[in-house]
């Protein structure tokens, strides 16, 4: 976020444009609180977690006054373009506003949970994988001295990017993610992946399970006690959360921030500069390395699975031995 701040600010600032930035989400914009950015504000923040401005939920704009109340913040304060660095629901949020407001509204996909249609990755997402990442190389440490047995639970909310790509990262057993798992027959699926690690556990000792959340019926502990059930196994659980969304940026995220965020700029600036100015809302992101504008509207009705491809490579390819049969037998 702050990379995508400190670009938005320091491009403003080169182009003649003033910068203001409304502090804890659409809050700041309703109360018409915010703070001018200029390029001092911004001096060493690329590298921090969590964002100058603060963030937060904002049940107000869920209502239309509220919503109303920010069309009419925007037109006091004489605000061309708002870009809103944020997930699906900051994206309502711009949709709802374009029906009172007919600025430019620009939207950067900013969530860790990479759900968004319209770009390849979120700002976030790497960082937030990165994190998971090295936690769980951790618990594969203490997993494999004590011949153990691990369930990992992951953000998300209702999406697998972050369970997929940690899983794979670190050579888990088992992905249990919306992608795979169709709640059909936990029972049986309890009972196939107690054989897994019976047969796993001989091998090397431990085995890493990453569950999404959100996934399984009952939560995280509900699995782990299934497990349990069964004598041989000592299955321990870590839910990571929140850890996920901080700590430094990764560089892949301080760079998609940073680029995004001059993107965003220089469109408004060029609309100004070629006097083609007009009501629009998109989102930029990048899609194979390429900048792209997708309307929110095509954005908030598109899906973005997991690729199907890293789908199929998990199940085919990378489950190990018993494991596999989780996958013939239950998981897609
Ligand atoms: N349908 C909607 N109409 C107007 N505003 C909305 C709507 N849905 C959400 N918002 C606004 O957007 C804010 C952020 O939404 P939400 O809490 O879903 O996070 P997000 O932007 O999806 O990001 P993340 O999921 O990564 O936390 C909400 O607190 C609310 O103020
Ligand atoms: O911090 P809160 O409000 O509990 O929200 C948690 C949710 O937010 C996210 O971290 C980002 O959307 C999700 O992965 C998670 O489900």
């Amino acid at each position: 976020m702050n990379s995508a701040i400190r670009a938005i600010t320091l491009t403003s600032a080169k182009l003649g444009l003033q910068c203001v930035g409304f502090l804890h989400g659409y809050n700041g914009l309703i109360n018409q609180e915010y703070i001018e950015l200029t390029p001092d504000c911004v001096i060493d923040i690329t590298q921090r977690g969590g964002t100058l401005l603060k963030s937060a939920r904002c049940d107000a704009m869920l209502e239309d006054t509220g919503v109303q109340q920010a069309a009419n913040a925007l037109r006091k304060l004489h605000i061309d373009a708002l870009i809103v660095i944020g997930g699906d629901g900051s994206f309502r949020g711009i949709h709802a506003l374009s029906a009172h407001w007919h600025g430019q509204l620009i939207g950067l996909p900013g969530t860790i949970d990479n759900d968004l249609a319209g770009c390849d990755h979120t700002i976030g997402f790497s960082s937030a994988v990165n994190t998971a990442t090295v936690a769980i190389d951790k618990i594969r440490d203490t997993a494999n001295a004590f011949e153990r047995v691990f369930i990992t639970e992951v953000m998300g909310r209702h999406s697998g990017h972050i369970a997929y790509n940690v899983g794979i990262a670190t050579g888990a057993e088992a992905i249990l993610s919306f992608e795979n798992y169709t709640k059909s027959d936990t029972a049986k699926l309890v009972q196939q992946l107690q054989r897994a690690i019976t047969e796993q556990q001989h091998k090397h000792g431990s085995f890493l399970i990453i569950l999404a959340e959100n996934l399984w019926p009952g939560g995280a502990h509900a699995l782990r006690d299934a497990l349990n059930e069964q004598s041989n196994i000592n299955c321990a659980l870590c839910v990571l959360g929140h850890i996920q969304r901080g700590g430094a940026p990764s560089a892949e995220n301080r760079m998609l921030a940073t680029e995004l965020g001059v993107a965003a700029v220089e469109t408004v600036y060029q609309a100004i500069q070629h006097d083609t100015f007009r009501a629009a809302t998109f989102m930029l992101g990048k899609i194979n390395g390429v900048l792209t504008s997708t309307p929110i509207s095509t954005v908030l009705t598109r899906q973005k699975p997991v690729p199907d491809s890293w789908v199929k490579r998990y199940r085919d390819f990378l489950a190990e031995g018993e494991t596999s049969s989780l996958y013939t037998n239950f998981l897609n």
